[in-house]
């Protein structure tokens, strides 16, 4: 018999195991989370972009450090050396030359600029002479005074059809240190572009190099960091400013900064022999994606978990509470409801019979001298006989009437929609019943009689009024000899 009423205190129960499980899978699915990203993030900061940064490093050292190493070579070389200290006889000779270094080493370019006529000499021939006027001669007068042994100048070539070209250009000197030009050679800016494309196609980052004032010299062909172009300077980039204010000028080092919201991490790499600094760049989303969408998976997971617990926590508590109830408002020997499951049914039976205007009776029963037989026969066939009257009792009235054992052997039958004729004629049927039959406990046949007090309720009378008149009816049943029906009139 479910108290329905009691269902609700469940929630308060419910609603703190869906906060504890909710909690419990969110601290440990975020926990989890952020201890995946810092270590990728680790991962990438420490391991993954120096050994990109090491790996493009090798590449650049192998792809521009070798023309660095051939323009040393040619600033050194005696022939070109002894042939100016000799007054630059024949320009073929070191035309020559030059064709076969750039023939030999497969660079664009190769020349040498006298310093003693100005005469500037390249693979094909002479080309022209250098002017201090002429701006596009700036470059060889700035090697002329720069301290350094040579530079890395990207710049046009008006021999290869104004091509942007990187020049390695060398300063040469005499046996006794006097400068007495320049040489060196040239890869086109295709070629360094396309080698940028491929670093960054094979280790899927951004690769671009920065010279020591902050100024792009060289980036792939889809262009510098977040579209920026070749000259510009890191801090006019929207995204990198905030770093380039903290380092007016690029060091070497690992880094992160923010990209509209976006992360990025930052490797960066002084590369001596070019006096640029190399930048490996990579942005966060790539490598946090798969751990974001795992943790979504994991939250969906802990989500499908704690609506299981719940629903199954749930329907265990109605059952127990279905359980509880029953238990509490059931008689165990007799499995007849008791005095409490009574009140909540005959509450109902008697809103039922005042609206519908209906009939209804009050039968109180009273084994007789119940006591002798539990004396006499012991307590169990007392039990034996209270159950076999109890099913005896369910049998004979309907399903719609109300049974209860009202306490010890004493019972109560509310009789829905019944005249007090029809009550008193089941009444005496009960009494003729438990009369004339018997039941067989330890090879004893036990007999038994019963009293009965009846009552009609009244218009404005109350169920305990009701009760209070059957019971002094059964009363007058039991003064007036026992096995008999007793009515108590308003
Ligand atoms: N075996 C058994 N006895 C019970 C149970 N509940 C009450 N009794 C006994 O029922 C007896 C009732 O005795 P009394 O109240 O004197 O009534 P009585 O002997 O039937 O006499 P009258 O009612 O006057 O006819 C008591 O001895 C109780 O101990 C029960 O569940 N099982």
């Amino acid at each position: 018999m479910p108290d329905s009423s009691s269902l609700p205190r469940q929630w308060p129960l419910i609603v703190l195991l869906l906060v504890l499980l909710g909690c419990g899978f969110l601290a440990t699915s975020l926990a989890s989370y952020y201890a995946a990203l810092d270590s990728i993030r680790a991962g990438i900061i420490h391991t993954e972009l120096p050994l990109t940064s090491d790996n493009v490093y090798s590449e650049i050292q192998k792809d521009l450090v070798r023309p660095i190493l051939i323009s040393s070579m040619m600033s050194r070389d005696t022939f070109m050396r002894d042939w100016v200290m000799d007054g630059e006889q024949d320009a073929k000779q070191v035309v020559r030359y030059l064709r076969e270094v750039q023939e030999h080493y497969a660079t664009v370019t190769s020349f040498f600029v006298s310093e003693k006529t100005h005469t500037y000499y390249q693979a094909k021939g002479v080309l022209k002479k250098v002017e201090k006027d002429q701006s596009r001669d700036d470059w060889y007068f700035r090697v002329r005074d720069m301290q350094a042994p040579y530079e890395i100048n990207v710049d046009i070539d008006m021999a290869n059809s104004d091509r942007m070209t990187v020049f390695i250009n060398y300063k040469v000197f005499d046996y006794q240190q006097r400068f007495i030009g320049a040489t060196g050679v040239g890869l086109t800016v295709d070629a360094v572009v396309k080698l940028i494309d491929t670093y960054q196609q094979r280790y899927n980052r951004s690769v671009f190099l920065v010279d020591t004032e902050g100024r792009l010299v060289l980036t792939g062909s889809s262009g510098g960091p977040l579209g920026a172009r070749v000259g510009q300077s890191l801090n006019e980039i929207a995204g990198l400013e905030e770093l380039m204010v903290k380092l007016p000028q690029p060091q070497s080092g690992d880094f992160e900064y923010q990209e509209q919201g976006r992360g990025h991490f930052l490797n960066v790499r002084f590369i001596p022999e070019l006096n640029w600094y190399l930048f490996v760049d990579t942005h966060e989303d790539g490598a946090v994606a798969g751990i974001r969408q795992s943790l979504y998976i994991n939250l969906l997971i802990c989500l499908v978990i704690t609506a299981l617990i719940i629903t199954l926590v749930n329907v265990a508590l109605r059952r127990y509470q279905r359980r509880i109830s029953a238990l509490a408002t059931t008689d165990q020997l007799t499995e007849l409801p008791n005095r409490r499951g009574f009140n909540l049914l005959a509450n109902q039976a008697m809103q039922e019979a005042r609206r519908n205007q209906s009939a209804l009776c009050v039968l109180m029963l009273d084994l007789d001298n119940f006591k002798q037989l539990n004396d006499s026969q012991g307590h169990m066939a007392g039990d034996e006989m209270l159950r076999r009257f109890a099913s005896h009792l369910r049998n004979t009235v309907r399903k719609s009437d109300i049974i209860c054992r009202w306490g010890g052997e004493e019972f109560i039958l509310l009789l829905k929609d019944t005249t007090p004729e029809q009550a008193r004629e089941l009444a005496e049927k009960i009494i003729q019943q438990t009369e004339q039959s018997s039941i067989r406990f330890n090879d004893v046949d036990l007999q038994i009689t019963t009293s009965i007090g009846l009552a009609h309720l009244q218009a404005d009378e109350s169920l305990e009024q009701v009760i209070t008149r059957a019971d002094r009816a059964l009363y007058r049943a039991k003064q007036s000899g026992r096995n008999r029906l007793c009515e108590e009139t308003a």
